[in-house]
C-alpha cells in the first residue's frame, strides 16, 4: 500500500535473487526501516520477535524461511530442522503451519538440488495468491459497507459511516491490502464517507501504532481510543460496524484473534451492532471445531503488559524509541496474545469467496469445491 506516495508490500525478494526484505514493524510508526533476511534463523527471529507479525504475513515469512535454509542446505534432515524451527516460533496463527506444509510438499518430492528454487517460486506464488484473496475481501467488504451506508436514516446520510477495528488486520498483517482494513480502503477510495475507531491493541498497541499508521498514510480519517473505550462508543451509536481479522478460524466459524476481540463482539451483540470477521482461506483451519477448547492461544512475555515503547519526544532524546516501565516491580504480569469469539457472537465472515456466516454449513458454501 501507499507510504508517502510510494508503493510498499510488507515482504519481497530482494534484487540478489535469495534474500528477503522486510519491514521492520516494531520501529512503526516513529521509524520506517527494512531488514534483509538472508537465512531461516533471522527469518525464525522476525517472526517470534514480532518485527513481522499478521497470520498471513508470518505464513509467507515462514515460506521463505523455508526456502532460505534449503539455500542452505537442501537435504531432508535441513528441510525438518528448518520447519521445525520456524513452526515453533508462533503457535496460534494457522497460516505459519498451513504455509510450511504447502512449501515442505512442494519440495519434498524434488532432488534436493532443486528444492530452493522450488521453495522460492511456490513462497512467490503463496504471497501473490495472498495479495489477490486480501484485495477480493476488500471488495466483499466493500458490498457490506455500502449496504450499511445506504440503510442509513436520511439524517444520517451525510454523516460517516463508523467503523470499529482492534489491532491491526490491515496490509502490515498480510504481503498487502490487509484483511480487515481492505474494505475500508476500497470504500475509501470509491469516495464514501468512513471512518474508523482504531482500538490501540494493548499491549503492544498494533492499533495505535500500525493501524493508525497505515490509515494515515492512506489519508482515512481515524480515532484512537483506549480498548476499554468501543463498549462505550457502541452505547452511545457511535459505531456502525465492527470489522477485525483472525489469526485461526474453525470450520464451525469460531474466530481467534487478537486479546479484547471477544470482549468487542460482546459488546456489539449488546448493542446491535454487526460484528464482521474478515480472512483468506489460509486462516482457516478446517481440522478443528471448537475454538475454544482446541486453538492453542500464545502466551507472550510479561514485560509486554508491565512495559510500553513509544518515542521519547525530550529535545535531548532527538525522538528515540525507549521503553519504560508501567508497574511496580514486584507486580506480576501475565500476557495471553489472543482470545475466542465464538461464532455465535460474529455476524459473518467476509472472504475472499463472498460472505458466509459464520458457521460450518456457511464456510462450506464457500469452499466445498475445495
Ligand atoms: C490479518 S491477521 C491480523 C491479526 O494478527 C494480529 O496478531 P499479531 O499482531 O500478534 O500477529 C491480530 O490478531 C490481527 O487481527
Amino acid at each position: 500500500m501507499n507510504i508517502d506516495g510510494t508503493a510498499w508490500r510488507t515482504i519481497w525478494l530482494e534484487k540478489d535473487g535469495h534474500s528477503v526484505g522486510v519491514i521492520d514493524q516494531t520501529q512503526l510508526p516513529h521509524k520506517f526501516s527494512t531488514l534483509k533476511l538472508s537465512n531461516c534463523q533471522e527469518a525464525a527471529t522476525a517472526i517470534s520477535t514480532m518485527i513481522v507479525r499478521g497470520a498471513p504475513l508470518i505464513g509467507v515469512t515462514g515460506a521463505y524461511g523455508l526456502m532460505l535454509a534449503l539455500q542452505e542446505d537442501p537435504s531432508d534432515n535441513a528441510l525438518e530442522a528448518a520447519f521445525k524451527q520456524l513452526n515453533a516460533t508462533r503457535p496460534t496463527a494457522v497460516n505459519l503451519r498451513w504455509a510450511l506444509k504447502r512449501i515442505r510438499d512442494k519440495v519434498k518430492p524434488l532432488q534436493p538440488a532443486k528444492r530452493a528454487e522450488a521453495a522460492r517460486a511456490e513462497s512467490a506464488l503463496i504471497a501473490e495468491e495472498d495479495v489477490a484473496m486480501c484485495e477480493a475481501i476488500g471488495n466483499h467488504g466493500l458490498a457490506i459497507i455500502q449496504k450499511l451506508a445506504a440503510g442509513r436514516p436520511s439524517v444520517r446520510q451525510k454523516e460517516p459511516i463508523q467503523v470499529l477495528t482492534h489491532c491491526n488486520a490491515g496490509w502490515l498483517a498480510t504481503v498487502d491490502w490487509g484483511t480487515a482494513l481492505a474494505p475500508i480502503y476500497k470504500a475509501h477510495r470509491a469516495g464514501l464517507n468512513i471512518h474508523v475507531w482504531v482500538d490501540e491493541t494493548r499491549p503492544r498497541n498494533q492499533g495505535a501504532s500500525l493501524t493508525a499508521y497505515e490509515l494515515g498514510r492512506e489519508g482515512v480519517p481515524h480515532t484512537v481510543i483506549v480498548d476499554n473505550a468501543g463498549g462505550h462508543l457502541m452505547q452511545q451509536g457511535y459505531v456502525d460496524a465492527v470489522v477485525v481479522g483472525s489469526d485461526r478460524t474453525t470450520r464451525s466459524g469460531d474466530v481467534c484473534n487478537k486479546i479484547g476481540t471477544y470482549l468487542k463482539a460482546l459488546a456489539a451483540l449488546d448493542n446491535g451492532v454487526p460484528f464482521y470477521v474478515a480472512l483468506p482461506a489460509s486462516t482457516i483451519d478446517w481440522s478443528i471445531s471448537d475454538g475454544v477448547a482446541e486453538i492453542p492461544i500464545e502466551t507472550r512475555s510479561a514485560m509486554e503488559v508491565t512495559h510500553i515503547q513509544g518515542r521519547n519526544n525530550n529535545a535531548s532524546s532527538n525522538n528515540q524509541l525507549t521503553t519504560v516501565q508501567l508497574t511496580p516491580n514486584q507486580s506480576e504480569g501475565f500476557n495471553p496474545a489472543f482470545d475466542v469469539t465464538p461464532a455465535r457472537l460474529v455476524t459473518a465472515l467476509i472472504t475472499e469467496r463472498g460472505v458466509a456466516a459464520a458457521s460450518e454449513t456457511g464456510l462450506m458454501e464457500l469452499y466445498c469445491d475445495d
